[in-house]
């Protein structure tokens, strides 16, 4: 991780085992869209870089709902990370890495976790310092087998896998040393987002969560 951060990844990491991948819409949704979560008992957000209005989402909701912990995810250049990081981001995700987009990383001012899906990818993260990865797509790539495989070679590295991950699979996940969270759009599906039915997405945040704890 960089001196710059003011915060670590392992403090995103921490902030609760199942992160909403979110795509956002419509810019009205964004604070009924996370006091629904909240509701449901999850306090970190992953606005993705989408939509047309994903920083202005990012914005609203670093302003109106400070107790979030919003992060911006799909974030896959050193151009998008200064935004993110302009609009109010506590974090980043991208769904991959380049040298470029790692090297802006360490001289930015929040935590930037890079995607890996392969091994190679994994040690240029190492390179530059980065230990808190995203594995994406995960289901994808090797799943949970993978993951596991990948804990022997380099017991240090903690992962958040993305992709595929639904509740039929995300306690499996949960379940891996080197999982401390998993990432997910099922908490908060288009069809649920398009009818602003936050009673279902807190639902589904509540139902999520109490899986971990069962
Ligand atoms: O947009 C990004 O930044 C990504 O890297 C990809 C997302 O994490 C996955 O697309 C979520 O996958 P699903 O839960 O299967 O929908």
């Amino acid at each position: 991780m960089s001196d710059n951060w003011k915060l670590s990844p392992a403090e995103v990491f921490d902030a609760g085992p199942v992160v909403p991948v979110l795509v956002v819409n419509e810019i009205e949704h964004a604070v009924p869209l996370a006091h629904a979560l909240m509701e449901g008992g999850i306090k970190v957000l992953e606005v993705t870089l989408r939509t047309p209005v994903a920083l202005d989402v990012i914005s609203k909701i670093a302003k109106e709902v400070p107790d979030a912990l919003i992060g911006a995810g799909t974030v896959t250049n050193a151009q998008q990370l200064k935004a993110v990081t302009d609009a109010g981001a506590k974090f980043a995700i991208s769904p991959g890495m380049t040298a470029d987009l790692l090297t802006a990383g360490q001289q930015g001012s929040i935590p930037l976790i890079p995607g890996v899906s392969s091994t190679s990818d994994l040690m240029k993260g190492l390179d530059h310092g980065y230990r808190y990865l995203k594995f994406f797509p995960a289901e994808a790539s090797g799943g949970v087998k993978a993951i596991k495989s990948i804990s022997g070679p380099f017991p240090d590295v903690v992962f958040c896998p993305t992709g595929g991950i639904s509740t039929s699979n995300y306690l499996e996940y949960l379940a891996l040393k080197n999982v401390r969270c998993v990432g997910g759009s099922w908490l908060a599906p288009d069809d649920a987002m398009a009818a602003g039915d936050w009673a279902r997405i807190t639902q589904l945040a509540k139902e999520a969560i109490a899986g971990t704890k069962a």
